[in-house]
């Protein structure tokens, strides 16, 4: 389990993480989502006790990070790809950290077999590894101490499609089999399959968290009308009020078989009625950041 309680982390008068609290549970992936400079990183390094909290704490397995005693066996860790040493064989870094964490390094070369690194991989210095390849093996330094869990910013980074979806397997089957894994990504469609819970961040604040389900199918109704002053007449005769979205139309928090016939009823011409969630965490994520800073500059 990964607890996060009210942390920020300001850089002079920024705020890059400011007041964000989440839980992670066993059994469960949580996707952390956000524009460029959202501060998912630095909340992940806070996490994970290299970049010391402004304020809040968190906690991993019911302690801070730095007090887990050998924590490679608590919690597996891949924040940079190419932080390995470059001169080192695949090989060379697993034995390195099964020894380190106090392991056998007998269990290396299976570990290299199941991230797709056996054979002559394995015996290749890393700087002459693609980018996808440093992804696998840092998924396999994160899980040599067979953790409970996982901390992964954008693992899916170089990967190609099928090493994508052999990723998904791996984390899938490991919550399933009651692990924690957060995992930051900018692959949505990535994050819209594996994920069971959702973290968007913003401007270093939390836009949205919560089930992927309920976010997703509660996200309300989008309404487009010829008249907009017609139709807002309307929400608000319903007792409704709409949200007017970064495209013109107008997010109203009930369902299309309540609006559609009222909007008959009333003489209100619509162009659109769609439920919100039917365009999925691409359309969730974008409309969530419309007003952060770098996904307006995203548009
Ligand atoms: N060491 C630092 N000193 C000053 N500012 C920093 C430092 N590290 C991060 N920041 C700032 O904090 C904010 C959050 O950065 P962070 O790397 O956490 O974002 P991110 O969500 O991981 O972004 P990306 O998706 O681009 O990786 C940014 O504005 C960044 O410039």
């Amino acid at each position: 389990m990964i607890s996060v309680e009210n942390l920020t982390k300001a850089y002079g008068a920024q705020r890059a993480v400011d007041d964000v609290s989440f839980i992670c549970e066993p059994g469960t992936v949580t996707g952390f989502l956000g524009p460029n400079g959202a501060g998912k990183s630095t909340t992940m390094r806070m996490i994970c006790g290299l970049t010391p909290p402004t304020s809040g704490r968190a906690t991993v397995a019911g302690v801070p990070y730095r007090r887990l005693g050998n924590p490679g066996r608590h919690v597996g860790v891949l924040l940079d790809a190419s932080a390995q040493h470059a001169g080192r064989t695949g090989r060379e870094v697993l034995a390195l950290a099964a020894l380190t964490m106090g392991l056998d390094t007998q269990r290396v070369s299976a570990r290299l077999e199941r991230v797709g690194l056996g054979g002559a991989s394995a015996k290749r210095r890393i700087r002459a590894y693609s980018l996808g390849m440093r992804q696998r093996l840092g998924l396999a330094y994160a899980m040599i101490g067979d953790p409970a869990v996982l901390i992964l910013d954008e693992p899916a980074n170089g990967l190609d499609p099928e090493g994508i979806h052999w990723m998904r397997g791996l984390l899938r089957d490991f919550a399933d089999r009651g692990g924690t894994v957060l995992l930051s990504s900018h692959l949505l469609r990535e994050v819209e399959v594996i994920a069971d819970r959702l973290v968007v961040i913003g401007n270093g604040r939390i836009l949205v968290e919560g089930d992927k389900e309920d976010l997703l199918g509660a996200a309300g109704t989008l309404v487009r009308a010829s008249d907009p002053a017609a139709l807002e007449a309307l929400l608000q005769r319903m007792g409704l009020t709409g949200t007017r979205t970064a495209d013109g139309s107008v997010l109203v928090p009930s369902d299309p078989q309540t609006i559609g016939p009222a909007a008959a009823a009333a003489g209100v011409v619509l162009l659109e009625l769609r439920p919100a969630g039917a365009g999925g965490l691409e359309e969730m994520f974008l409309r969530l950041t419309a007003g952060t800073e770098t996904g307006a500059a995203a548009r």
